[in-house]
Formats: C-alpha cells, structure tokens, sequence
C-alpha cells in the first residue's frame, strides 16, 4: 500500500504538485496526464527517489524520508530508457548486480538471474553485450534487473515510450503477467486496459481518479479544452 499524504513539491519556485493525498492499494494502478503534468514526480516519490517538500509519502508504513533503503527494497522503479538503467556490460552480470547488496550465495544468485532472464524471453541472451540488445529487449532486461530483487511493488515511468508497437506488447504481457502491484505511467493509453484505476494529473493536480475509459475520456477531454483554447 503506497500512502501519499498532503504531499506539495516544487522544484526552486516553481511548483509541480499541490495537496495531493491518495491510497494506493490496487494491483493494477495507471497515472496519465500531459507532459510536465508531474507524473513522474510523483511516481520518485514512491521509492524515495524525490522526497516531498511537503507531506508524507509511506510504503506499507514505511516513511519513504526515514526508511528510503527499506522502501527501495520494496519499491522497484523502470524508467523509460533502459540504456539509462543497464550499467554492466553482459546480460547476466547486468541483472546480477541488483543482487550484490543481499549477500546470496554465487549459486543463488545464478538460478535467480537464469530464473529471470528465462522468464522475459533473454535466456539466450544471457552472456551477450547488454549494450547490443534491440530496443524491446533492452527494455526486457531493466524490467528483469529490477525483478531480479523481487520486489512487493514495481512503478514503471512510460517503459514502452521508445518502443514499436510489437516491443509494446510484449512488455505489456509482461507486466500483466507479474503478481506484484503495477503502478504504470503511459502515454500508450491503451496499456491501461483492465487495469483497476487510473489517476489523471493535470498541471500537479489529481483530476480523476477511477476506472480507466472515464479516465481516459476524461484526459482525453482535457486535451481537446486546452486546444480548443489555444485555437481561440
Ligand atoms: N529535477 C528537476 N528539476 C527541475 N524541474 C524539474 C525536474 N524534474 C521535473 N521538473 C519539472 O517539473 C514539471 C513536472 O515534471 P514531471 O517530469 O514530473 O512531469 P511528467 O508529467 O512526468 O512529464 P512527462 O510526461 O513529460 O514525463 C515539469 O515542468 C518539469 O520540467
């Protein structure tokens, strides 16, 4: 369960979040919103990554201010670029490296690592240069290097945006295949289907929050008032 409670942000004087309070408990939550509509702050802030300027946000209790290790361990986070993500040079070695802090056995840590690159479609990849994956499997192996720690709850930050529509799929099969508690930012609205809610931020504000076709009229709705606007 991920809390945020009276949270504000800004960066310097410019404020990107305003009194947002929410209880995040579903298994399947999406976030939309327009570009600089502070998704992503937001989403930082469920692993600690931002902290907010005002308010709480907590971690099945865990305040992510005091306990960001233990948050961390609880929170996996994918972000849009996976060549930001892959810092080893093998396959095998990059999602192993999630895994030095636990001190598991060598033995353990190689079934964990084939378990997972199994799972995702990378097992033949397994002693290949990271760097020389396609874009979808790149994609494939930060989404397994984060896996790999099994962690209760995984925010993905738009995983699909540099994708083709093929690689698209398969990340969404594969996150509808996880058992964990997805938090998705998207702009592929169409990721979101099935999904138990979405929350749509407008300028640093939630301004829905329900079941994903009204979320999504809703957004959709936004963006037609704001070109209508500047149409004006
Ligand atoms: N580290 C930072 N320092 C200063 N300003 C930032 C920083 N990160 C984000 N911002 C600004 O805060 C606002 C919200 O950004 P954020 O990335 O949270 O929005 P977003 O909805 O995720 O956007 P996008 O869909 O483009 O990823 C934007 O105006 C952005 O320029």
């Amino acid at each position: 369960m991920i809390t945020v409670a009276g949270v504000s942000h800004s960066y310097g004087d410019r404020p990107v979040l305003h009194e947002i309070d929410l209880e995040l408990g579903e298994h399947r939550i999406g976030i939309i919103g327009a570009n600089g509509s502070g998704k992503s702050t937001l989403a930082r802030m469920f692993n600690g990554l931002v902290l907010p300027k005002r308010g709480r946000v907590l971690v099945d209790g865990l305040d992510t201010r005091k306990d960001g290790r233990r948050v961390r361990q609880r929170v996996g986070f994918v972000f849009s670029d996976a060549d930001t993500q892959i810092i080893m040079p093998t396959v095998a070695e990059d999602v192993a490296i999630g895994l030095s802090r636990r001190n598991l056995p060598k033995a353990e840590i190689a079934r964990r690592v084939d378990e997972v690159l199994a799972r995702h479609g990378l097992a033949e990849h397994r002693d290949h240069p990271a760097h020389l994956l396609s874009g979808g499997q790149k994609q494939m192996l930060a989404l397994a290097s984060v896996l790999v720690t099994e962690p209760d709850i995984l925010v993905c930050d738009e995983p699909t945006t540099l994708l083709d529509l093929r690689n698209v799929r398969t990340v969404v099969r594969a996150l509808e295949a996880l058992p964990q508690q997805v938090v998705l930012l998207t702009h592929h609205l169409e990721m979101l289907h099935g999904f138990d809610r979405v929350l749509v931020l407008d300028a640093g504000r939630v301004v829905f929050d329900g079941a994903p076709r009204p979320a999504i009229e809703h957004y959709q709705a936004l963006l037609d008032d704001e070109l209508a606007g500047d149409a004006r």
